[in-house]
């Protein structure tokens, strides 16, 4: 195999691993245990090794590092190669360097200092000049699986003709509705012409599901009909499922490649730029923007609500909003809100119809869910591939501010809900994502040619890439809300930020009486400011953690899933135990900075935002020991686990919301000592 391992190579001087036993196939290829991926704690390459779910790193000079994706000659010893029939296609015999070379890289993070690690990187994607088929004897399928999108018919479209003109592959068969059509019957023979017009259409011709997922049966299907390269279209739930599908065939030792093509119109797959669909989705969202604002304005104090999706992620309703400019609140999952009292939702519709005489608010279907779950006690229903199924916030937003202004009598209000959600995923795809399919799906079959496997294909920094299964399903993608882009939405829409609500009522208690003077109103915009300070949240979760590597304590600062904590620890405990004590005590992590220190048996853990003072943050982690040193007197790991509550009253005084409040040990301490002392 071509292979970017070659030591040799001409970009990549590669490290032997750290660790390297006497087995190692070569000084430069590793796998490594960790479920991030990211880090360079390698492992030797041996075949049992292999077997485990272990991921694939290369690690270079300067903090290169390449998280890789599997490779038939992995686990597939003497395979045949042949020369890519593309080299005699006219179409593409003007192109100078039509193939892309066996060491091409695309990084991840391209925003460098001189002196920064160079980071991640990901295989480019595109045509190699070897191809492990010949055209004859591929026999591909493809499946679309989770909700719809607009572009699936495209994506299914161009991987048949991407196949068929490219590679001459005439054999393509669509799976029907799913990952449980590999258990059915019916297939759907797919040519170049069957599909000619399908881009035309809104959802799939193949049709979808949830649920249904059941991995030894599906390969044994794969099995059974001969099929060789396996298209499997969809979510992050579907790309689990091809994970364990690709886990399955190369158990079984088969020469079928799983190539991932992302779908989702929430945009929450990470590392990827954007989905596709997301932009025909957000088009397609201004049309139910506009008839809200050209309802709202039309009659005294009008309200438009909208509701757009997004499960976990408000990226739509946060670029609909920032491309519409009609919307004066855009509500999202990731920036929980409140409704009452100052700095709350009905404060500030009250002030902008007051100002405006009409607004509009865009509200992602999951946001403010743990507010409807407080007023409506819901039992947490489940669909069938087991996303939690949310209740309709549009309609309980629109009824909690219908109920809050007839009950004050202060403003007959106008509202009216649109709930264009399934309007919006049904349409067919836009200009710009039909062009963006076509990439997608010629990228993954040229993988799929050139025997790569168990990858997800998508553009990082606008090269296209092949991205191993674990790092598009650890993690979803979501709108930081200490980012620019939230910053900017709030400044185009003036709504709230709706966060340390405590601490702004508590200000305003004191400051603020119901009407404002300009002196007063200076005075709000102080606190506005401070607010805004406060959303600039530096710390995003401390963790303090034994030598094993157990979690003894876990303070956040942002919203994560139970699941997302648990992965997230285990990948940074994984990364920063494995360091040596020379090496320095930051580490990157996703999009967090760590630092990290270590007393004794314990290692403190701070994650905090890229542009954070680490020397700061270092100095803090030693403020807080010394501080627990003198309540408990030399802190250990027992102090901890038996008076955990304790240290979390310690870590409330010093942060708030991710904000260093407290440096005094005295003042720190002096809560815990009265209660000390009345107990
Ligand atoms: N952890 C998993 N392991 C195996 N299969 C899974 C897993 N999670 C989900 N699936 C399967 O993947 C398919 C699609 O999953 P899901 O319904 O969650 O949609 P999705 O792909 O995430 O798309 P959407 O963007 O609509 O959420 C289902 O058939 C489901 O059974
Ligand atoms: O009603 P369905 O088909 O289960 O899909 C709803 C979900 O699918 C999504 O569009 C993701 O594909 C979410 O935004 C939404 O919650
Ligand atoms: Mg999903």
């Amino acid at each position: 195999m071509d292979s970017v391992y070659a030591s040799s190579s001409a970009n990549i001087s590669l490290k032997p691993p750290r660790n390297s036993d006497s087995n190692s196939f070569s000084g430069s290829r590793n796998w490594v245990t960790s479920s991030s991926g990211s880090g360079h704690k390698v492992g030797s390459f041996s075949r049992s090794l292999m077997e485990n779910k272990l991921h694939k790193v290369v690690v270079g000079d300067a903090g290169y590092v390449l998280e890789d994706v599997p490779h038939f000659s992995d686990y597939i010893p003497h395979l045949p190669t042949y020369q890519n029939p593309l080299q005699d296609n006219p179409a593409y015999s003007v192109v100078k360097q039509y193939f892309v070379n066996v060491d091409d890289t695309v990084a991840q993070k391209i925003v460098v200092h001189n002196n920064s690690p160079r980071g991640t990187h990901f295989r480019r994607a595109g045509p190699r000049q070897k191809v492990y088929f010949e055209s004859d004897d591929v026999h591909a399928c493809i499946v679309t699986c989770g909700g719809l999108c607009p572009g699936l018919n495209t994506v299914i479209r161009e991987i048949v003709c991407g196949l068929h003109h490219m590679y001459g592959v005439k054999k393509v068969l669509g799976i029907d509705g799913g990952y449980r059509g590999f258990y059915s019957r019916n297939t759907i023979s797919l040519t170049p012409k069957s599909v000619n017009d399908i881009h035309k259409r809104g959802g799939t011709i193949l049709g979808t599901s949830r649920g249904g997922h059941n991995t030894s049966k599906i390969v044994d299907s794969i099995q059974d009909r001969g099929i060789n390269q396996v298209y499997i279209i969809g979510g992050d739930g579907t790309q689990k499922g091809a994970s364990v599908i690709y886990e399955e065939i190369k158990r079984r030792g088969l020469k079928v490649v799983v190539a991932g093509i992302p779908k989702t119109i929430d945009n929450d797959i990470p590392v990827i730029d954007r989905s596709f669909g997301f932009d025909t989705g957000v088009e397609e969202a201004q049309r139910a923007i506009n008839a809200a604002h050209v309802e709202s304005e039309s009659v005294e104090n009008g309200i438009g609500v909208v509701k757009l999706m997004g499960r976990y992620s408000g990226f739509i309703a946060m670029y609909a909003t920032l491309a519409s400019r009609d919307v004066d609140c855009c509500l999202i999952p990731e920036s929980p809100f409140y409704l009452e009292g100052p700095g709350g939702l009905f404060e500030y519709i009250e002030k902008r119809l007051n100002e405006n005489g009409h607004m509009v608010i865009v509200i992602a279907e999951g946001a403010g869910q743990e507010l409807l779950s407080e007023s409506m006690h819901s039992m947490a229903k489940q669909d069938a591939s087991g996303n939690k199924l949310l209740q309709d916030v549009g309609l309980w937003i629109s009824q909690k501010i219908k109920d809050h202004f007839s009950k004050r009598n202060k403003m007959t209000i106008n509202l009216k809900y649109i709930d264009p959600t399934y309007m919006i995923r049904a349409v067919r795809s836009n200009a710009s994502d039909n062009v963006y399919c076509t990439l997608l799906a010629q990228s993954a079959v040229h993988g799929a040619m050139a025997g790569y496997t168990g990858f997800t294909v998508g553009p990082v920094n606008g090269r296209h890439s092949y991205i191993p299964f674990h790092r598009i399903i650890e993690q979803q993608n979501k709108v930081v809300i200490t980012d620019r882009m939230w910053a900017r939405l709030l400044s185009s829409t003036n709504q709230p930020s709706f966060l340390c609500a405590k601490d702004v009522i508590e200000d305003k208690k004191e400051e603020l009486p119901s009407q404002l003077s300009d002196h007063q109103n200076g005075l709000k915009d102080n606190l506005v400011k401070k607010e805004i300070s406060y959303a600039l949240m530096g710390i995003r979760f401390i963790l303090m953690v034994n030598k094993q590597g157990q979690t003894r304590l876990a303070q956040y600062y942002e919203y994560l899933t139970l699941e997302e904590r648990r992965a997230l620890e285990a990948e940074i405990v994984r990364k920063c135990l494995a360091r040596t004590e020379q090496q320095c005590s930051f580490v990157e992590h996703r999009n967090y900075k760590i630092v990290y220190r270590r007393y004794a048996s314990l290692f403190f853990l701070v994650g905090v935002d890229n542009d954070e003072n680490e020397l700061a943050i270092l100095e803090f982690i030693h403020l807080l020991v010394e501080t627990m040193d003198r309540h408990f007197g030399n802190v250990c790991e027992l102090d901890i686990m038996f008076h955990l509550e304790k240290a979390h009253f310690m870590l409330e005084e010093m942060v708030m919301n991710g904000c260093i409040v407290e440096t005094s040990k005295s003042s720190i301490l002096a809560p815990i000592q009265l209660m000390d002392k009345m107990s």
